[in-house]
């Protein structure tokens, strides 16, 4: 093992998508089999306890690329160094909670978590928000982080990325892997669109292969909106290893590149790009290389795309104007 360890740290640790989530780090699942990796796990003070057991637990899987793994409850030495920031950990809404309530409480936490961020982490840190609200949380994380380039600050949207493709291959019968060019545009909630107008299906476009406005319509883009709830509604939880799945996804694809012909949906600042105000943490089609992305640009916008991507950025800047309002950006 010749290179220098990558620090990687990861909020919300003992939780339960940061169960699923650590064991695969350590495993080289994030960065590459190659890639060794040091945890740093941040917790809240009620957290602490668990995180160690889960630190236990990973110790005793002697993984070969964990090169070490320390925990704290302060995100000024959680983050210092920080190559990679996976946030998970965020303040769930509960009964009674409304919206606002719900970013005023995660103001409480993103903000500092970015200026430890601006303060702490090294100059190439890649930061994904995972936590909900995820696409406001990453704009209050990434606004209290003024000398971090704001590229890096990203939000997840492969989770809802990688429903659609596989409700796709559910609906055609294709194999997942047959299944290229998905974007999910917009905010990482209801509003959400799942566009499968430029999809490719083995090569042959995915929206003229299905043929069917009312499956598009009242089926999948419902299916792959409200997968969340759904899961809750079965699981009594809310989904936390395809969560995990999704967020090692993202980091791996932005670090080692997309496949040549293809992208992949992130939640990324918007440069203006198809109508999205520039500034909004809305996801967009990109393709990366080199540790970089860059947003899909030519593509034709329907009238039936134009009208669901404008509603979910039109909730995007309606949670904008609501942090800004509480002080939060
Ligand atoms: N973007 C996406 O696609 C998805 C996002 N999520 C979101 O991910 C978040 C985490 O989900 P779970 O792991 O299931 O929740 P969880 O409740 O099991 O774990 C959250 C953990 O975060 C910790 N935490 C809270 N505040 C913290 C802080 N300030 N610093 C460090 N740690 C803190 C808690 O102590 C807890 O251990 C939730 O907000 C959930 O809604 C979940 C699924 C998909
Ligand atoms: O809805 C939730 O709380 C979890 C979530 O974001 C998802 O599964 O997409």
């Amino acid at each position: 093992m010749t290179r220098t360890p990558v620090n990687v740290t990861v909020t919300g640790a003992a939780g339960q998508i940061g169960y699923a989530l650590l064991f695969r780090i350590a495993s080289g699942h994030l960065l590459g089999a190659d890639v060794p990796v040091k945890l740093r796990l941040l917790e809240i003070p009620q957290g602490m306890k668990a995180a160690q057991g889960t630190a236990m637990e990973l110790d005793d899987c002697a993984f070969p690329l964990l090169a070490g793994i320390d925990i704290f409850d302060d995100p000024n030495k959680g983050f210092e160094g920080a190559n990679v920031a996976l946030l998970v950990g965020a303040r769930p809404r509960t009964a009674g909670m409304e919206r606002g309530d719900l970013l005023s409480a995660n103001g409480g936490i993103f903000k500092p978590q970015g200026a430890a961020i601006n303060a702490h982490a090294a100059d190439d840190i890649k930061v994904l928000v995972v936590g909900n609200p995820a696409n406001t949380n990453a704009l209050i994380a990434q606004a209290a982080a003024p000398d971090v380039p704001a590229e890096r600050f990203t939000a997840m949207t492969r989770l809802d990325h990688n429903r659609a493709i596989s409700q796709l291959a559910a609906k055609t019968g294709a194999a997942v892997s047959d299944i290229k060019r998905l974007t999910i545009w917009g905010n990482h909630s209801a509003t959400q669109y799942p566009d499968i107008f430029h999809a490719e299906i083995a090569g042959k476009n995915a929206a003229e292969l299905v043929n069917d406005q009312t499956w598009l319509s009242d089926e999948f883009i419902p299916t792959v909106a409200k997968r969340g709830a759904a899961i809750i509604e079965a699981r009594g939880a809310s989904s936390a290893a395809s969560a995990a799945n999704a967020a090692i996804d993202h980091v791996h694809t932005w670090v080692n590149g997309t496949a040549a012909g293809d992208w992949t949906s992130m939640g990324i600042p918007s440069d203006g790009s198809y109508g999205v105000p520039e500034g909004i943490i809305s996801s967009f089609p990109v393709t990366t290389k080199d540790g970089r992305y860059e947003i899909v640009q030519g593509l034709d916008v329907n009238e039936f795309s134009r009208a669901r991507i404008d509603a979910s950025v039109a909730e995007l800047v309606e949670e904008r104007d609501a942090v800004r309002e509480l002080g939060l950006i």
